[in-house]
């Protein structure tokens, strides 16, 4: 065995391993959304039941304000946390306007 395929060999074993990682953090990722739409699919009922409107930008605002300053602490871009909670939002709303005309 050459060095190139010495080298090969340990740079294959690090992708894998980082591979990994990264498959058990998107399965994370995975059950934590399933686990927060089950929280604002109880909101969508509650709202809809109340004749609550299915958004809320003031909440929303504030969400975005705590969520850049966790980004910024966890060393993450704050822009793109704040594009993808208003992507995860903008699914729930979808969802709550669904359950308000059912
Ligand atoms: O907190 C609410 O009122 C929700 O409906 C949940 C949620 C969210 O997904 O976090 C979604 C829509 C609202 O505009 C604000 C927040």
């Amino acid at each position: 065995m050459n060095e190139t395929d010495t080298t090969d060999e340990s740079v294959r074993e690090q992708l894998e391993e980082l591979r990994a990682s990264i498959d058990n953090i998107d399965a994370a990722v995975v059950h934590m959304l399933a686990e927060r739409f089950k929280c604002t699919q109880r909101v969508g009922r509650l709202k809809a039941d109340h004749r609550l409107p299915p958004a809320d930008p003031g909440r929303e605002a504030r969400q975005i304000v705590r969520l850049r300053e966790l980004a910024e602490h966890a060393k993450l871009d704050p822009a793109f946390a704040e594009k993808l909670l208003n992507f995860i939002i903008a699914e729930v709303i979808r969802h709550h306007e669904t359950i308000a005309r059912s």
